[in-house]
Order: structure tokens, then sequence, then C-alpha cells
């Protein structure tokens, strides 16, 4: 008899740190060294969308991402998240009926398949890992009917796939408290404000590179808490003053704090690189520009119009208001003209037209001097804060009835001498053939 296969669909956003966590007290379970906090990324325009399917018929757990299969069991990471879900299952209810098609005894007997795709560069400091991560268990979370009484364990699992994965679970500004205990039950994140709190917040993200990066976030903060003494003092004597006044900055709209404080902790942070031995290189001179730039923007603007911050990458991520949007993105379109155009990636057509008709401040043009850097930024995305993870439409999926995926990724083009040796090889094939034929 065929088997069924259960399936739903979530879709989780990625985050942006104000406060940086970078250095873990224990690497296996992702505690880290302080605690840190983030504006969750609008998932209309950035999104890790992750379909999970469950059945008898698997003999085994898979998973791809983006249309590769990659193996469950090489990570760490995936097989602790499937773990911690797997030993907090319950029923699995059809949503509609409320009847129960999975017994809690009965899930020893099914195997689950993921697919996961994100729609922005994947291993490329745009908090992949934490969309990601958020996503597989938010979605594992409901395939095994977890109860939402278990939001704070259901953040300390996504935690152990990846230390920024729990602030992704919910939307608006999310905490990270780096919590004590040994186990880590208490390093977990909370919402301090929802989606809806600051609705004039707005985000440019300008992508500088989205190729995969070297040296990983895990591996860079492990080098850096074993010999950045500057790292030491940033946990224990920056952060937790720094985390208050981003709090009392947020909570009370201060757009002027927030972009500062949040400036001051991006170069820190890449001072901590900086200062790790040998040195972790993130930021790149398009991105030192960019820094530039904005305190130049900032100054002719005559108050503070923008904000960066930087991840483990050298992509700027760009704080600002409403009324300042067409000002911030006509200053990153006239000094780094992406490759892509705005025209070909910015949804909004009033902000296209504004950025048309918006001059830019006139002294800008002495404070930053410097010629545009032409093809610097490849991209430009427009995005807000948003909501957390959820639930999609079956419509959404990302698998077939079987829980196939239902894109795979195009295989990997040749180089061009290669090519020249698959046409020579089907050519004498295609000779072969014909004799074959004419016998
Ligand atoms: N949708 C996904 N599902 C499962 N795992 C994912 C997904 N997306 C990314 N990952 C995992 O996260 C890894 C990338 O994490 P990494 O921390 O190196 O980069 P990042 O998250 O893009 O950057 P950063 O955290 O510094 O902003 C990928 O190699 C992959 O293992
Ligand atoms: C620079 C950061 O983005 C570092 C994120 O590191 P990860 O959460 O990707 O690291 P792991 O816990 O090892 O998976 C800062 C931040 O998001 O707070």
């Amino acid at each position: 008899m065929q088997q069924p296969v259960f399936s739903l669909t979530i879709s989780s956003p990625t985050n942006i740190a104000l406060i940086k966590y970078w250095g873990k007290r224990d690497a296996k379970i992702n505690l880290p060294i302080n605690s840190s906090v983030s504006v969750t990324l609008n998932q209309r325009d950035l999104r890790t969308v992750t379909t999970v399917s469950a059945s008898r018929s698997f003999s085994r757990d898979r998973l791809w991402l983006n249309g590769e299969e990659e193996d469950v069991n090489a990570s760490r990471r995936v097989l602790a998240v499937f773990r911690e879900v797997r030993a907090r299952a319950g029923d699995l209810r059809d949503p509609k009926t409320g009847q129960v098609l999975v017994r809690k005894d009965e899930w020893d007997g099914l195997r689950v398949w993921v697919v996961s795709e994100n729609n922005f560069p994947t291993a490329a400091g745009l908090a992949s890992s934490a969309a990601g991560y958020a996503a597989l268990t938010f979605a594992l979370s409901k395939l095994y009917g977890l109860p939402d009484s278990l939001a704070d364990e259901l953040s300390c699992i996504a935690r152990m796939g990846s230390g920024s994965a729990c602030r992704s679970l919910a939307g608006g500004f999310v905490a990270w408290d780096m919590g004590q205990r040994a186990d880590g039950v208490d390093s977990r994140a909370r919402q301090v404000a929802d989606e809806a709190h600051w609705p004039e917040l707005q985000v440019l993200v300008l992508v500088v590179s989205d190729t995969k990066k070297t040296v990983s976030s895990t591996a860079g903060m492990q080098t850096s808490v074993d010999t950045s003494p500057l790292l030491a003092h940033r946990a224990a004597a920056v952060v937790p003053g720094r985390l208050a006044e981003m709090e009392a900055a947020y909570q009370s709209r201060d757009f002027g704090k927030v972009a500062e404080l949040m400036m001051r902790d991006s170069n820190q942070f890449h001072a901590t690189c900086l200062d790790t031995y040998p040195p972790v290189f993130y930021m790149n001179d398009a991105s030192r520009a960019i820094v530039r730039m904005v305190h130049a923007l900032n100054e002719a603007a005559g108050e503070t119009v923008c904000g960066y911050t930087f991840d483990a990458g050298p992509n700027a991520v760009l704080l600002t208001l409403k009324r300042h949007l067409p000002t911030v993105l006509a200053a990153a379109n006239t000094h780094f003209p992406p490759k892509r155009p705005v025209e070909a990636t910015l949804a909004s057509e009033s902000l296209l037209a504004a950025l048309k008709s918006t001059p830019l401040p006139p002294k800008l043009s002495s404070l930053y001097p410097l010629a545009p850097m032409r093809g610097a930024v490849s991209y430009i995305y427009h995005t807000d804060v948003g909501p957390g993870a959820m639930l999609l439409p079956d419509s959404e999926s990302l698998a077939g009835e079987d829980g196939t995926p239902l894109r795979l990724a195009a295989p990997a083009a040749s180089p061009p001498h290669q090519k020249l040796l698959l046409a020579a090889i089907a050519i004498a094939a295609g000779c072969v053939a014909l004799k074959v034929a004419r016998k």
C-alpha cells in the first residue's frame, strides 16, 4: 500500500544585529559570550522557505538546500535540530479537521525530507544561517506537533543550529540574552518590540559580494575568542552598557542614537576581527568607502539620516527613516552605482520616482570627493522590519507530492576546455552511433 506523505511549508526571515553576537563560551550548543539585539528584516523581500515532508516510505532523513542535496549526517547542527525537536514530539494533526494523522508514539517509523531555498545569497554574510536554521526549527516543530507553549525551547533549538537563528523566529526587535547556565536553557531570544513598533524604519542592503565567504562566522569567531584580547574586553566591558543604551534608543524611536550605537558596534566587531590572530577581514575597500560616504552624508545633511552595519562579510546594511530614504538611496546609487540598476531591483515605483527628483545635499561632494565606485555594489535591496517565521499555504510548497524538490540546481557550467572535450566525445560518439546504425 502506498504510504501517505505529510508535509507543510514555512517561511523565515533574516535578521541584522544592531549589537553583534561574536564569540562563544560553548561552541557545541552555541552559547555566546555576550547578549545581542537585532531587527528582523521583512520576509517579503529576503526569506528562506522550507518544506518538510514525513512518510513511512522514507528510509532516511534528507535535505536539499537551494536545489542541491546535502548530507544530513555530515552536519552536527542539522542533526542537533532534528534530535531536539524529535525529543519533544507530539501528535501531528490535520490543521483543518483536527484529526490525528501521526500519533506521538508512531514517529519512530517515519523519516523526514527537507527542501529549503533562500531567495538571497547563501553564506555571504547576509544571515542565511539565521533564516535557514530558524526555518528548519520552526518547520520541524510544526510537523512534530510541538505546542506553542514551547516557544522558549524552540529558541534554544534554533540557537543550536546557528546562534543568530534564535533571533529570526520572532519579528520586530529581538534580544538574545546570553544566559549563565551551562545547559543553555536561559540563552534564548525574546521579542522586545514588535514589527509595528517603528514603521518609519527602512533598510537598504548594498550587496558588495554574493559569493561564499572564505572564513565562516563560526570559524572566525572561534579564532577571535582564542586570540583577541579586544574581544574579551568588548564582551565584558562594552556590550552590556551599549545594549542598555540601544534598548532605550529603539524604545523611544531615537534614530540618531540607534544609528550611532549600531555603527560603533559594527566598527568594534570588525576591529576585533582585525585584532584576531591571524586577522580575519570581512569588510573590503568598497565596504570602507560606504562607511566614509555615510559619515559624509550625515554631516552634509546636518543630521543623522543613515547608519551602517556589516555582518561577517563586505555587504552593507543601511538603516534610515522613510523621510530620508530617497536621499540615502540617491547617495548610494550615485557613489556606488550597482551592476544591476536600481530600476531592476526596487519594486516601489514611488521610491524610484522620489529617487530621481531628490537632490543630494550640496556639501556631500566636498565632504566625499571620491569618484563613484562603479560596479563595486552588485545590487541593492530595499526592505523594512517584518514579522517572524510563519506557516505558508500548501500552494507555496517547494516539494512535490512525493516529497522531492520541485526545482533542482542546474549542474555547474563546464569550463571551456571541458566543453570542447565533451563536444569531441559527442562527435566521436555520433560517428560510432552512425556506424552502428549503418551496419
Ligand atoms: N535555508 C537553509 N537551510 C539550512 N541551512 C542553511 C540554509 N541557509 C544556510 N544554511 C547553512 O548556513 C551556512 C552559512 O552560514 P554562515 O554563518 O557561514 O553565513 P551567513 O549566515 O550567510 O552569514 P552571517 O551569519 O555571517 O551573516 C550554509 O553553509 C548552510 O550550511
Ligand atoms: C556577524 C554576526 O552575523 C555573526 C552571526 O554568527 P552565526 O550565528 O552565523 O554563527 P554560528 O552561531 O556559529 O552559526 C553577528 C550577529 O548576527 O549577531
